[in-house]
This record gives structure tokens, C-alpha cells and sequence, in this order.
């Protein structure tokens, strides 16, 4: 329950909704129990009257004052439900953007320890399927049991002024105990399977992209069959999980209507005993057993809520787990004048592992490059992450001037290529996109598409060649405006003869600015003033 505390406190930022929300759910629920109950009292009442006339008995019934009363709630149910619907969709979906820009925000200052531990689809549930559990909990779970108690507290009332003090007793212990088996008992025996079934649906729909994603893999290693066999056994474990917590909310839905029914039984049974001693008259008799019935409407939705409280806390669990506030951005301060970067005894290293790289001193004065090589392993992409400010260095100072920054991956868009340039400067004109494209020589590729600068470089850059990609991905970082880059691998699947030629013109493109270049040996790497070895 504790998990759920943060995502309260948001679901509560609007008490007046809330409640206004809360209100009108009570007024639907009030008008179908009055609708109910006043219908009895008819029925019974013109039946009565009808014996005694069959009877020859004088007896006369008022068809208007319940007609009317039946027709009121009639159209009040209808209108509060409509109005409730739409009051309460519409705060449902503003506490869904609350809760995603709260989750985003939280996301996006995260430095990257806070977010490589998750893969694609774990990002994924975090941002569907973890959020809309959430979103779920006011209209599903406190809203009703709020009202189910309200109710409750209004039948007893109705009890002891349409019958006494003891019948109100046993009608409010009787729902009160249906209410607690519909909501806490379900709860209790559930939370751990159905936090269990939460946990293993992610892990097997992570297990499902994987074999999506490596089906060339699998297929080339033959294994398909025996992955696709495993996952099936994975679907099987958790759809059993699920019909084992389905069984449990199904009992304790049917103990909790039975309980209403003996409530129901109980009152028409003590009403019995008043209409036999003269105390009540036969209509009012059925009358608080029907609307007793009428808390059926609200009960049926409360098993099945709280038969998912458990994986809604496994999910509100996963989100605190994973949003960044143990890992706040990190802060990298300006150079002291004359400097473009500054690192002094600096220290790389993951939490928990060895130090990657340890006393690394760095200055660079504005305009110059450095080259930084090493072999594969000694640590290059962890520098420049460090550099960069995506690593929390683990020791030791660094200042530097604003920089653009070429990761060792390659990162494009499901977007057009002009899109994916304008991600490194804004403002660039499309004069500016073929000037760089040129740059990397990929002006004379893309002037041949149809779409030219539209070109859609589809999903991580699937439809270009490895080398073109790291170009694309290179000429958005030289659009920069920064006054430092760090080129981290540049040229990962540029041939050489290219790689030479984009290198001698980078040196004019580059000119005035401070690079830091990172590649496993010189060859690979632009010009630079002066290369230092890692490791
Ligand atoms: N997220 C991580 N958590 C723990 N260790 C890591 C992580 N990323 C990298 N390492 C380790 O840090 C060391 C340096 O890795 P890094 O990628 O910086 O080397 P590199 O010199 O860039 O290698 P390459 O030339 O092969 O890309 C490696 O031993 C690697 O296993």
C-alpha cells in the first residue's frame, strides 16, 4: 500500500473533482435504490389494494404521488449516470496526463544509470500498461468503496426509521461484512498472486519482443521452436496465476451477494414480525429489503478492482523504482576562463563494478581537438558518456563548455531525415541539411530519392546501411551550434577512402570549435592536435 502513497498524493491534487465526482456516482446509485425500493412499495401496495377489492373490501390506492416518485427517479438515475460518466472519464484522463507528465518529466531528468536498466518493452509497460493500472484507482477502487460505504450507512439509517434500533443493527453488520469480504478479504488473498501474475506478464512480453527482435538469430541458431515452446510455458504459468486469482475474486463476489441477500432476507424477515404486531404497513415492509438489493449495483464492482490492488501496487512499485530520483541529472559547470574542458583526476566507474578509468586529467583550450584512443574495453565510451554528463563521474572534477555529443550507437528516428538533422540545430534551413549532408557525403544519395530531405529513414534508421546511418547520425551532431563536440567512434562502418575524405573536410567545417575524438586507434579517427591512450 505504501508504494501507492506518491501516486495518491496525485490522484488527490483535486479534491473538489473528486468529490463532485464522488457525489454524483452517489446520486445514480441513490436514484436506482429509490427507484427500486419505491417500485416495491407500489407493487406491494396495489396488490394489497387489489385482494381487499377482489375481497369486496373498500380500499383505494394514490396512483400519482409513487407514479410520480417512480417517474423522478427514472430520470434522475438516467441523468446523474450520464453526467457522472462523462464528469468522471474527464478526471480520469486528467489524472492520466498527470500521472504521464509527472512520469516523463521524472524520465527525462534521469541521467542514464537511472534508465539503462530497463529494456524497450519494460519502458514500455512502465508507460502503458504500469500507468493505466494506476489510473484506475479512483474510478475502480476509492470511489466506490467510499460510496459502497455511504450506502451502507444510509440503509442502516432508513432501518431504524422505517423499522428499529435492532433490525439497523443487523442490517449494517450484515453489508458491513459483505463489504469487507468484497474489498480487504480480496485484497489479502490475492495481493500476492496477482502482484506475482503483474511481474511475470512484463518479464514474458519482454521475453516476446526479444523473440520478435532476434527471430533472424534464433532462426539461424534453430531455436526457434524451443524459445517459442518456452514462451508458450511462460503464457501457461501466468494464465494459470490469473484464473487462481480469478477464482478467489469469484468466490468472494459470491459470499459477498449472498451476505447482501441474507441482509435483504433478514430485514424482510424482521419487517414480517413489525407488520404482524401493527407496527408497519405491508408496502413499507418491502421496502428496505428491495433497496437493500439496490447495493448489489454498487457491490458486483468491487471484487474484481481489488482482486487487481495487488499488481496495481506491483506496477505502482515498478514506476517508484524506476523514475529518477536516485539519479538525479547531472550539473557539469563552466571551464575557468581560457578553457574549453577541464578534468581533473577523474574517475569512471559503474555503481557496483570496478573502475573503468582512474586519474584522468584533461584540458582543452577553445579550438583545440584531442583524440582519445584505446582498446576495445579500455573504457573510451564511458569517458565520453562521462564527458558528456551522462555518466556521474566517480571521483574528481570536470567543467566544459555546452557540447553536442555522437554516441558510440547509432540513434535515429522513425521520422524523415530532415526531421532527424533538425534535431541537432532547429533553426537549420534546408540549405544548411545539404551543406552537411554533403559534408559526409550523403548529399548525392539523398538528391536521387523522391522524397529527398522527406526521406523516412524508418525505425532506428532501418533503411539505410549501417555507414549511412553513423553519417546521418554524424552530420546531426555537426549541425550543432556547441562549441564542443565528442565524436565517440565516428566513423563505425565508413569505409576508409570515405572516412579520409569526410575527415579533411571536417577540418574546415570544425573550424573554432573544441572536439574530443574517441576511436579504438588513430586511423580512425578526424585530425586532431594531440591523441592520449587509455589503459
Ligand atoms: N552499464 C555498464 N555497467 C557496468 N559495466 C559497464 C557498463 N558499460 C560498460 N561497462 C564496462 O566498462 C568497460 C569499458 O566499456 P566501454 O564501452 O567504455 O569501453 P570502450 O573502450 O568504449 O570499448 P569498445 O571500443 O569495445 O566500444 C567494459 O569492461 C564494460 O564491460
Amino acid at each position: 500500500m505504501f508504494e501507492l502513497r506518491p501516486w495518491l498524493a496525485l490522484i488527490f491534487r483535486r479534491p473538489g473533482r473528486l468529490v463532485l465526482g464522488g457525489l454524483l456516482i452517489l446520486a445514480t446509485l441513490l436514484s436506482g435504490i429509490g427507484l427500486l425500493a419505491l417500485s416495491g412499495w407500489f407493487i406491494t401496495e396495489t396488490a394489497l389494494v387489489g385482494i381487499l377489492l377482489a375481497a369486496g373490501v373498500q380500499a383505494s390506492v394514490n396512483l400519482y404521488v409513487p407514479g410520480g416518485g417512480i417517474r423522478f427517479f427514472a430520470v434522475s438515475r438516467t441523468v446523474a449516470r450520464y453526467m457522472e460518466r462523462v464528469y468522471n472519464h474527464d478526471t480520469v484522463l486528467r489524472l492520466l496526463t498527470d500521472i504521464r507528465v509527472t512520469l516523463f518529466r521524472e524520465l527525462a531528468a534521469a541521467n542514464r544509470a537511472g534508465r539503462e536498466h530497463l529494456s524497450g518493452p519494460q519502458w514500455l509497460s512502465r508507460l502503458t500498461s504500469d500507468v493505466d493500472a494506476l489510473d484506475t484507482l479512483y474510478l475502480r477502487l476509492i470511489a466506490p468503496t467510499a460510496l459502497a460505504l455511504v450506502v451502507i450507512l444510509l440503509l442502516a439509517l432508513m432501518a431504524w426509521l422505517l423499522f428499529d434500533c435492532a433490525v439497523a443493527a443487523g442490517v449494517l453488520m450484515v453489508t458491513l461484512l459483505a463489504l469487507v469480504i468484497a474489498t480487504l478479504a480480496v485484497y489479502l488473498v490475492t495481493r500476492r498472486a496477482s502482484s506475482r501474475q503483474s511481474d511475470r506478464q512484463e518479464a514474458l512480453r519482454t521475453a516476446v519482443v526479444e523473440h520478435i527482435e532476434g527471430f533472424g538469430e534464433l532462426r539461424a541458431a534453430g531455436r526457434t521452436g524451443r524459445h517459442g515452446a518456452w514462451l508458450l510455458r511462460q503464457a501457461h504459468g501466468m494464465n494459470a496465476e490469473q484464473a487462481r486469482v480469478e477464482s478467489r475474486v469469484g468466490w468472494h463476489q459470491a459470499v459477498s451477494q449472498l451476505l447482501v441477500n441474507l441482509a435483504a432476507i433478514l430485514a424482510l424477515w424482521a419487517g414480517y414480525e413489525l407488520f404482524r404486531a401493527d407496527v408497519i404497513s405491508g408496502p413499507v415492509l418491502v421496502l428496505l429489503p428491495i433497496a437493500i438489493l439496490g447495493l448489489t449495483e454498487v457491490m458486483t464492482v468491487l471484487p474484481d478492482a481489488f482482486g487487481k490492488l495487488g499488481s496495481t501496487i506491483a506496477s505502482a512499485r515498478r514506476l517508484n523504482r524506476d523514475t529518477a530520483s536516485d539519479h538525479p541529472p547531472i550539473e557539469i559547470p563552466a571551464p575557468p576562463e581560457g578553457l574549453a574542458l577541464q578534468a581533473s583526476d577523474l574517475a569512471v566507474q559503474y555503481p557496483g563494478y570496478a573502475p573503468v578509468v582512474t586519474h584522468l586529467d584533461m584540458a582543452l583550450a577553445p579550438g583545440e581537438r584531442v583524440g582519445i584512443t584505446g582498446r576495445s574495453g579500455s573504457g573510451k565510451s564511458s569517458v565520453a558518456d562521462t564527458l558528456a554528463g551522462l555518466l556521474q563521474p566517480a571521483r574528481g572534477t570536470l567543467a566544459r563548455l555546452p557540447c553536442a555529443y555522437l554516441t558510440q550507437q547509432t540513434v535515429l528516428f522513425d521520422d524523415s531525415l530532415r526531421a532527424n538533422l533538425r534535431m541537432g540545430c532547429s533553426t537549420a534551413t534546408d540549405g544548411d541539411l545539404w551543406r552537411v549532408l554533403e559534408m559526409v557525403e550523403l548529399a548525392e544519395r539523398f538528391a536521387r530519392e523522391p522524397d529527398q530531405l522527406d526521406s523516412w529513414l524508418g525505425n532506428t534508421g532501418s533503411r539505410l546501411s549501417g555507414g549511412e546511418a553513423r553519417r546521418v547520425a554524424l552530420a546531426r551532431v555537426l549541425l550543432s551550434p556547441a562549441p564542443l563536440l565528442i565524436l565517440d567512434e565516428p566513423f563505425t562502418g565508413v569505409d576508409a577512402d570515405t572516412r579520409a575524405r569526410i575527415s579533411k573536410r571536417l577540418e574546415r567545417w570544425l573550424d573554432g570549435k573544441t572536439l574530443v575524438a574517441l576511436a579504438h586507434g588513430p586511423d580512425a579517427l578526424p585530425a586532431t592536435d594531440r591523441v592520449i591512450p587509455l589503459g
